[in-house]
């Protein structure tokens, strides 16, 4: 299945705890990924951004609920609704969409639009499980939500925008957990999420584990999507995002786990989020995310 790519940038940083992730999608851009995509063979289009206003040209206490619920919540789905439509109208053109993050809240508008009209599985390689909600969040950061807004977990149940029509919780796999909240980790024991934490890849090796993710994922009959956080890796890997937790996967473990998800031939949407240039080292987290995605799309050592 060789679909042209469809860039779609979301640069927004309501949902982070960090200023800056905003500036993901340009920093990647320069971080090489026109370049990385052709070496994976494919044809990419660029669409540009969706319209993200900074959280400044917003009056952050515009129907805003309290601190601590969740921040944003009104920005993040305006920028999601639009985020999602466009994911939608490029897979109904038989392309593929790449979307560049921004904050993890992006992920809301990629899996809502990659699940209309399809039951997919979803592949989220994260430090964190992202399973919070407002009334569970000790943050109110919404990226740290917005697996459960997909799921219609918890209180998102009320929130029909965030909840993703073709996704069960059955078809979904999280890889490389190490930092939890005590909520969040009974809300994702209690849920029929399949989580792998980085202690399942120190015993088992990253192989079995990716390969068991997905299956979980590629169960579902119309393909895969990748939400991948780029603070899953180790941040001497990936120094360049706002929340990094040591003892993440390596760089050959990354690439590896991309590879293996372009050789199931599933993949349907995929996204890159979190890379935060403010704090990064000369861009490497971003043209590390470029490589990443290359590998995700089919590009071949030999
Ligand atoms: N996408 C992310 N980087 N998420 C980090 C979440 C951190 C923490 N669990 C929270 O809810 O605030
Ligand atoms: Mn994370
Ligand atoms: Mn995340």
């Amino acid at each position: 299945m060789t679909r042209p790519v469809r860039i779609i940038g979301a640069p927004t940083d309501y949902g982070a705890n960090r200023r800056g992730v905003d500036m993901g999608p340009s920093a990647i851009r320069y971080g090489g990924l026109a370049d990385q995509l052709a070496d994976a063979g494919v044809t990419a289009i660029d669409d540009g951004d969706v319209e993200a206003p900074p959280a400044e040209v917003r009056d952050p206490d515009a129907e805003a609920p309290a601190e601590g619920s969740a921040k944003f919540l009104r920005e993040t789905r305006d920028v999601v609704t639009s985020l999602s439509d466009r994911v939608a109208e490029t897979l109904a053109a038989e392309e593929r969409p790449l979307v560049l993050g921004g904050d993890h809240s992006v992920a809301i508008g990629s899996v809502t639009g990659s699940a209309r009209d399809a039951d997919i599985g979803l592949v989220w390689f994260d430090a964190h499980g992202d399973f919070n909600t407002p009334a569970t969040s000790p943050s109110g950061n919404v990226h740290g939500m917005p697996l459960a807004a997909v799921l219609g977990v918890g209180d998102f149940a009320d929130t029909p925008w965030a909840n993703a029509d073709g996704l069960r919780e059955e078809n979904v796999a999280v890889v490389g957990l190490r930092d939890v909240d005590d909520v969040e980790r009974d809300a994702i024991n209690d849920s029929d999420v399949t989580a792998f934490t980085m202690s399942d890849i120190d015993e088992r090796g990253i192989d079995a584990v990716v390969d068991d993710a997905l299956e979980v994922a590629c169960a579902a009959p119309d393909g895969i999507h990748v939400s991948l956080d780029l603070d899953w890796l180790d941040p001497r890997e990936a120094p360049g995002v706002g929340t990094p937790v040591r003892g993440g996967v390596t760089y050959r473990e990354a690439h590896f786990a991309l590879e293996s998800v372009a050789r199931t031939g599933e993949l349907r949407s995929l996204e890159l989020v979190e890379v935060n240039p403010i704090l990064d080292e000369h861009n490497e987290t971003a043209a590390l995310a470029t490589e990443l995605a290359a590998s995700g799309l089919g590009k071949r050592i030999l």
